[in-house]
């Protein structure tokens, strides 16, 4: 009988202490390539994916729950070794440097040379969905509908392996700077919005492909 799956097959990971990471998880079951989605709490779990998603939520949260579960080594060392990607609170927790971090600060994993800037656009009553272009990966005219949720953005690029993927259209008074919101950095991805929360499931397939090639 001939198979129609894939030849190779990853098992991805998603963090699941805090957040949405429930969406991620529903949203990947449909992409070709993934042989099992696993919502990833201890070491163990962790060392069983080819791959990591940490999704949306509360980056101080986060933060706090990964150092009481003794997960915050663990996760440095895995997001600077396997594909890794970061959507919102998740790119904030990638990122090397935090701004309008919570008082007294907050645990990063860093490791993506950029700075972000939490809740750039405001609180939760400032959220907005927006058509944004990924020209180097999804095609020059293809737009991609974008939830931004409280969410960051990129205020600085660190590091010359960091590659812009999109941007939003500055505002007056808006310096460049401030409009990143979709980087790449080697099998690192970080994205400031929520891509699970739409039916679009393009950026899971990129990120899926980025594994596959990982594993090779
Ligand atoms: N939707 C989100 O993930 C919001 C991120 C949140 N503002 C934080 O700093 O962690």
């Amino acid at each position: 009988m001939v198979s129609t799956e894939p030849i190779n097959q990853v098992t991805v990971g998603v963090l699941a202490l805090q957040g949405a990471f429930i969406e991620h998880i529903h949203m990947l079951r449909s992409i070709p390539g993934v042989k099992q989605v696993i919502e990833v709490r201890t070491k163990a779990h962790l060392e069983s994916v080819d791959c990591l998603i940490i999704p949306g939520g509360e980056s101080s949260a986060m933060a706090l729950i990964a150092e009481r579960s003794g997960m915050l080594e663990p996760l440095r060392q895995f997001v600077r070794t396997k594909p890794t990607w970061g959507t919102c609170a998740g790119m904030i927790m990638l990122s090397d440097e935090a701004t309008n971090a919570k008082q007294g600060g907050q645990e990063l994993l860093g490791g993506l040379h950029v700075r972000v800037n939490r809740n750039q656009f405001g609180s939760q009553k400032d959220s907005f969905k927006t058509n944004l272009h990924f020209p180097t990966i999804l095609g020059e005219k293809q737009s991609f509908p974008a939830v931004f949720i409280r969410a960051p953005v990129i205020s600085k690029i660190l590091d010359d392996s960091v590659e812009v993927l999109s941007r939003l259209e500055a505002k007056v008074g808006q310096t460049d700077a401030e409009t990143i919101v979709a980087v790449r950095q080697g099998n690192m991805l970080a994205t400031a919005f929520h891509p699970e929360l739409t039916s679009d499931n393009r950026l899971h397939q990129y990120f899926v492909h980025l594994a596959l090639q990982a594993k090779q």
